[in-house]
């Protein structure tokens, strides 16, 4: 089917579901693509047919085994590069929404070519796709002043069409979080067993000790962390993602022991490797944890799910803006000021004031009062509308 042929012959569109275009280039790290994975999968999960055009999707391989194969039921994975191809542009059945996922700019070829199927086929009122750009993650307070807003496109071939600015975010003047339907009663119902039987079934010799997981870049706080859970009392399973977090725990690993003062062999700290696990079993993880330190935007979400207390490794940026993104999140929260404490210190960060000097006191990450305070911000974030909700509302009122 090509484009003219397959678009609807009357005045209006049908109603979802609906066909998408995902566009995705990765810039660095995971959180791009798995961002727009999820995306794509929750909205294919409810009845929507996507296209994610991926400039790298090789991280699928892990994240969503059989994506790329085409084995997700209403996604299809392609490469960036087929978009500029007129030929297989052209057998494809239109869309009714662009996403532009992270201003990645859709390419000039892909849009020319819509654009003259389009002016081929206007008598048949064919609606152009409603165009978003999707955002990055923050709760600064520019988020709810430019969400929604319109983007006039100046020039090349989409000129004088208007793009929208889609910002995910924390409160109700923004686009919401990434919640599939059945995320929370799934969080709901992992009970001691479900624990139990998923981490036998990853390898994980647990022995009743508290479980953390570890997911980060290089964090300032980590060597100060791990010489904590080496002191004890409490005996601690420190569960390491590979990559990055493997290795910082390996470069902070011998100063830790020293800093600890614990004589070899009676350390409290244990850890297990884990492989790269699926986005399914990561949120697994998250929920099988008494506590996640997580790093970037998509995880900094599942942990806000999984409702335990975590630390945020915010993205470091050179200007520092990342200092900012942080103290926004950490007012939009109201996160208690010993927890605001704890997430300067594990990202480096200038301390609160009235914080410097003091010894950081990790072990308030494993107390009541944060585990009240995490299991709140759940609620409170759940009781917003989820993104993709919000977002299939949004683009049924700009068609
Ligand atoms: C460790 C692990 C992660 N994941 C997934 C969860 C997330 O979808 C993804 C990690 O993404 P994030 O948490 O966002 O962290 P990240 O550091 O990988 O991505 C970052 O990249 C930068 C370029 C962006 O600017 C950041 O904002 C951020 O998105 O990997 C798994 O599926 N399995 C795993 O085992």
């Amino acid at each position: 089917m090509s484009l003219v042929t397959s678009t609807p012959t009357s005045h209006h569109d049908p109603a979802p579901p609906w066909q998408w275009d995902v566009f995705c280039r990765v810039i660095d790290n995971f959180g791009d693509i798995g961002v727009c994975w999820r995306l794509c999968a929750d909205l294919a999960s409810r009845g929507h047919h996507v296209r994610l055009w991926a400039d790298d999707s090789s991280p699928l391989t892990w994240m969503a085994p059989g994506a790329r194969e085409g084995l997700w039921p209403g996604v299809q994975v392609l490469d960036w590069t087929q978009s500029q191809d007129a030929t297989f542009v052209a057998q494809l059945p239109a869309a009714s929404v662009w996403i532009e996922g992270f201003g990645c700019d859709i390419a000039p070829e892909f849009i020319a070519l819509h654009a003259s199927h389009m002016s081929a086929s206007a008598s048949e009122g064919i609606k152009t796709p409603v165009w978003i750009n999707l955002e990055y993650l923050s709760a600064e307070g520019y988020v709810e002043r430019c969400h929604a807003l319109p983007s006039p496109v100046m020039q090349g071939p989409a000129k004088g069409r208007t793009k929208h600015f889609y910002y995910p975010g924390f409160t109700a003047g923004t686009g919401g979080l990434l919640r599939e339907s059945k995320l929370l009663a799934t969080a709901a119902q992992w009970d001691h067993t479900k624990r139990s039987d998923w981490l036998r079934s990853h390898g994980v010799a647990w022995q009743g000790e508290r479980l953390i997981s570890l997911f980060c870049y290089e964090p300032e706080g980590l060597g100060a962390a791990l010489a904590h859970w080496m002191r004890g009392p409490e005996q601690t399973l420190l569960l390491v993602t590979p990559g990055r977090a493997a290795r910082a725990v390996q470069a902070a690993w011998s100063t830790a022991i020293e800093a600890s003062g614990v004589p070899e062999g009676e350390s409290k700290l244990r850890l297990h490797h884990l492989p790269a696990l699926t986005q399914a079993e990561f949120d697994d993880l998250l929920r099988s944890c008494d506590v996640n330190l997580v790093r970037g935007e998509d995880s900094l979400v599942r942990a806000l799910w999984a409702g335990k207390p975590f630390l945020w490794h915010i993205y470091p940026q050179d200007d520092g803006a990342h200092l900012y993104k942080l103290n926004a999140f950490l007012d939009c929260l109201q996160v208690p000021a010993g927890l605001r404490t704890l997430f300067a210190a594990w990202n480096g960060l200038p301390l609160p004031s009235g914080a410097e000097g003091t010894p950081i006191d990790w072990a308030l990450l494993h107390a009541e009062e944060s585990r009240i305070a995490a299991h709140r911000w759940c609620i409170q974030l759940a009781a917003q509308e989820d993104l993709v909700t919000a977002l299939v509302n949004f683009v049924e009122k700009k068609r």
